[in-house]
C-alpha cells in the first residue's frame, strides 16, 4: 500500500483539513433554502474567491440503485473515504433477493429453521420506502419468502419513519401492509404487527448518543412493555391526537389482545433486523448478541437467532450471523494515510463522529494505526436539535484549532453536524440558524488553516437544509391553499459544494474542468495529491490537475 511521490504537485505546505458541512446541498430554487436564506458571509466570500464546484452526492454516483435515491451520510462518507463507488446496502440487498441468493445463505436457513422448530420469527426495523437505512420491500420479501418456506409465526416491530420520508406519511406505509398482512394469514399462517414507535424515540440511536432509547425499543419490542393498542393504525392516531408530533418522534407502542403483547421476544425464537445501515442498528444488535451487556438493564436474554440484514461493524464482525454480504470496501484514504506514515485528525460531535471515523473507513470502528491517528468526539446534546441548532459547532472548532495550530497532523478531516440534523427537524427558522451558527466557526477556523500554509477543503455529504420545504413532482414548493408550505425532514437530491481554499497566489494546481459528473468519490484522490501524493490507480480522478 505504498503512495508514490507525485511529480505533478507538490505538497501543501501546511495540513489539509476536509471540512464536511454535513447536509448542506446547493438547491437550484431560493424558495425553503436555509442555506441560502442564512446570512453567511464567510460562506459566501469562500466560494466567490476561490475555486468551487458541485459535486454529485446522490443515486448512483455512491452506489445507490438508482438516481431517484437521494444521498445519505453513510454511502456519502463511504465514497469520500474510498475514492471509489461501491454498490452500497440498498443495492446489494434488492439484488441478493432479487436473485434469491439471499435465500440460499446459511443465515436465512437458520433463522427459518429456528422459526420452524416453533419459534416465531421477528421482523425488526425501520418501516419506510426511504432507501437510507431498509426498504419495506425487503421486508416483504422475507415474509413472502417465509409463509413459502413453511414459518407459521411472524410478528413485526416497526419503527416509524418520518426522516427519510414524508414527516406524517406513517400511516402511508401501515394501512397497505396492514391490508398485505390480511392477505396473507391463513390457517397456518399467523402474521401481526407487534410493536413499534417512532425512530427518534426508540431502538435506532447511533453512537451511544442516547443508550436510554436503545432501553426503551427493547422493553418494547422483547418484553412486550409499553403503552398498549389494538394496531399500530390505532396507537399513530391516538398519539397524533395527544400531541403534535412527527413520526420520527411519536412514542412507542406494544400491540395486544386482551391484554396480552402479541408478540414478545422469548426464547427459542428468531430476530432479524431488516436494516441494512449500521449505525443506527449497532446498539440493538450489541444488546442482542453480548452476553456481558452493561448499557441498560436488559433483563434476562432471550436464547434467540439473530441476524442482521447486513454486517454493520466489520472491525467488531457485528452480528455475527447476517443476510447479506456488506460492500467490499478497502483501501480507503484513512488507510493509506497510516500505512504511508501520514498522521491523521479526525473530530465531529457525537451525532457525527462515526461519519468522520466509521463510515470514513468503509465501515470499520477501529483505527488503522494507533500512533498517527487522534479521533475525537465531543459529546452532543441530548435535546432536540430544533432548540440547540448551533449543536456543538464552537466547541468543534475549538478543539479542531488546537489541532491545526498544534502543527502535529498533516491531514485533517471534520463533519459539522449542524445543516443536517437541524434539517431533519423540519424547521426552517433553526435550519437558517444553525447555516449562520456554522458560518461564525468557518470564520474563525479557515483563518487558522490558511496561517499554518495549509489547504482547505469545504464539501458535505449529501443535501438536507437546502430544501426545507416539500416539492411537487415539477419541483416548486407545495402550497396550500392558504399558501402553507409543508416541512420537508428528508435529505435532498442536489449537488454538494467543493470549494477548495489556499493561502497561496499560485498553487501550482487549478481545478480541473474536463470531469463531466464529478461526485464524492472524486475528493479522496484529491486530498492525496495536496499532500503531494498520486492516488492508486483505481481510485476516481482527482478534482485538481497542475498548472
Ligand atoms: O439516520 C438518520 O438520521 C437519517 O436517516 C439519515 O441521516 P444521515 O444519513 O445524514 O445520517
Ligand atoms: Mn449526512
Ligand atoms: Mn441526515
Amino acid at each position: 500500500m505504498k503512495l508514490e511521490k507525485s511529480s505533478r504537485f507538490s505538497a501543501c505546505p501546511g495540513p489539509v483539513v476536509t471540512i464536511v458541512l454535513d447536509g448542506v446541498g446547493i438547491s437550484p430554487r431560493e424558495d425553503g433554502d436555509a442555506v441560502k436564506t442564512a446570512r453567511t458571509p464567510m460562506l459566501d466570500k469562500l466560494m466567490a474567491n476561490f475555486p468551487m464546484t458541485a459535486l454529485r452526492a446522490h443515486g448512483t454516483a455512491v452506489g445507490m440503485p438508482s438516481d431517484e435515491d437521494m444521498g445519505n451520510s453513510e454511502v456519502g462518507h463511504n465514497a469520500i473515504g474510498a475514492g471509489r463507488v461501491f454498490a452500497q446496502g440498498a443495492k446489494l440487498v434488492a439484488e441478493s433477493i432479487a436473485s434469491g441468493n439471499l435465500w440460499q445463505g446459511q443465515a436465512w436457513q437458520e433463522v427459518v429453521a429456528t422459526a420452524k422448530q416453533g419459534g416465531t420469527l421477528h421482523f425488526l426495523g425501520l418501516f419506510s420506502d426511504g432507501n437510507v437505512h431498509s426498504h419495506i420491500d425487503h421486508l416483504r420479501a422475507m415474509i413472502d419468502q417465509a409463509k413459502k418456506e413453511g414459518v407459521s409465526k411472524v410478528r413485526l416491530h416497526i419503527l416509524l419513519d418520518g426522516r427519510d420520508v414524508g414527516e406524517t406519511s406513517a400511516l402511508d406505509y401501515v394501512d397497505p401492509f396492514e391490508a398485505y398482512l390480511d392477505g396473507l394469514r391463513s390457517a397456518d399462517f399467523d402474521v401481526a404487527i407487534a410493536s413499534g414507535g417512532g425512530r427518534m424515540t426508540i431502538t435506532m440511536d447511533r453512537y451511544e448518543a442516547h443508550w436510554a432509547m436503545v432501553q426503551r425499543g427493547w422493553d418494547i419490542h422483547v418484553r412486550g412493555e409499553g403503552r398498549q393498542f389494538a394496531s399500530a393504525h390505532e396507537a399513530i392516531v391516538t398519539y397524533r391526537n395527544e400531541s403534535n408530533v412527527i413520526d420520527q418522534d411519536l412514542p412507542g407502542f406494544v400491540i395486544s389482545k386482551d391484554g396480552k403483547p402479541l408478540g414478545p421476544i422469548v426464547d427459542g425464537d428468531a430476530v432479524v433486523l431488516f436494516n441494512f445501515r449500521g449505525d443506527r442498528a449497532i446498539e440493538i444488535s450489541r444488546a442482542f448478541t453480548e452476553e456481558n451487556f452493561t448499557a441498560f438493564a436488559r433483563g434476562p436474554l432471550p436464547k434467540v437467532t439473530y441476524a442482521g440484514m447486513m454486517q454493520y461493524d466489520g472491525d467488531t464482525k457485528l452480528p455475527p450471523r447476517f443476510l447479506v454480504q456488506p460492500p467490499a470496501i478497502d483501501r480507503t484514504m484513512g488507510e493509506y494515510l497510516a500505512k504511508n506514515g501520514i498522521s491523521q485528525y479526525a473530530i465531529s460531535e457525537t451525532q457525527k463522529y462515526g461519519h468522520v471515523t466509521y463510515f470514513w473507513n468503509g465501515n470499520r470502528s477501529g483505527k488503522f494505526d494507533e500512533t498517527l491517528e487522534t479521533y475525537v468526539e465531543i459529546p452532543s446534546d441530548v435535546v432536540p436539535f430544533e432548540q440547540r441548532p448551533w449543536m456543538k459547532c464552537a466547541e468543534i472548532t475549538d478543539a479542531l484549532i488546537d489541532a491545526v495550530r498544534s502543527g502535529k497532523y498533516r491531514y485533517l478531516r471534520v463533519n459539522y453536524a449542524n445543516g443536517d440534523m437541524v434539517g431533519h427537524t423540519g424547521n426552517f427558522e433553526a435550519a437558517v440558524t444553525a447555516m449562520q451558527g456554522l458560518d461564525l466557526q468557518l470564520a474563525r477556523l479557515i483563518p487558522v488553516i490558511l496561517a499554518a500554509n495549509g489547504t482547505a477543503i469545504i464539501t458535505a455529504d449529501h443535501g438536507n437544509a437546502d430544501e426545507m420545504y416539500e416539492l411537487d413532482k415539477k419541483g416548486n414548493v407545495t402550497r396550500d391553499a392558504e399558501g402553507r408550505t409543508k416541512a420537508k425532514t428528508s435529505h435532498t437530491l442536489n449537488p454538494v459544494p467543493f470549494v477548495l481554499v489556499s493561502g497561496e497566489d499560485n498553487p501550482g494546481y487549478k481545478l480541473r474542468q474536463d470531469l463531466a459528473a464529478a461526485g464524492l468519490s472524486n475528493i479522496a484522490a484529491t486530498v492525496l495529491n495536496l499532500l503531494g501524493y498520486e492516488a492508486p490507480e483505481d481510485y476516481d480522478a482527482s478534482l485538481i490537475e497542475s498548472v
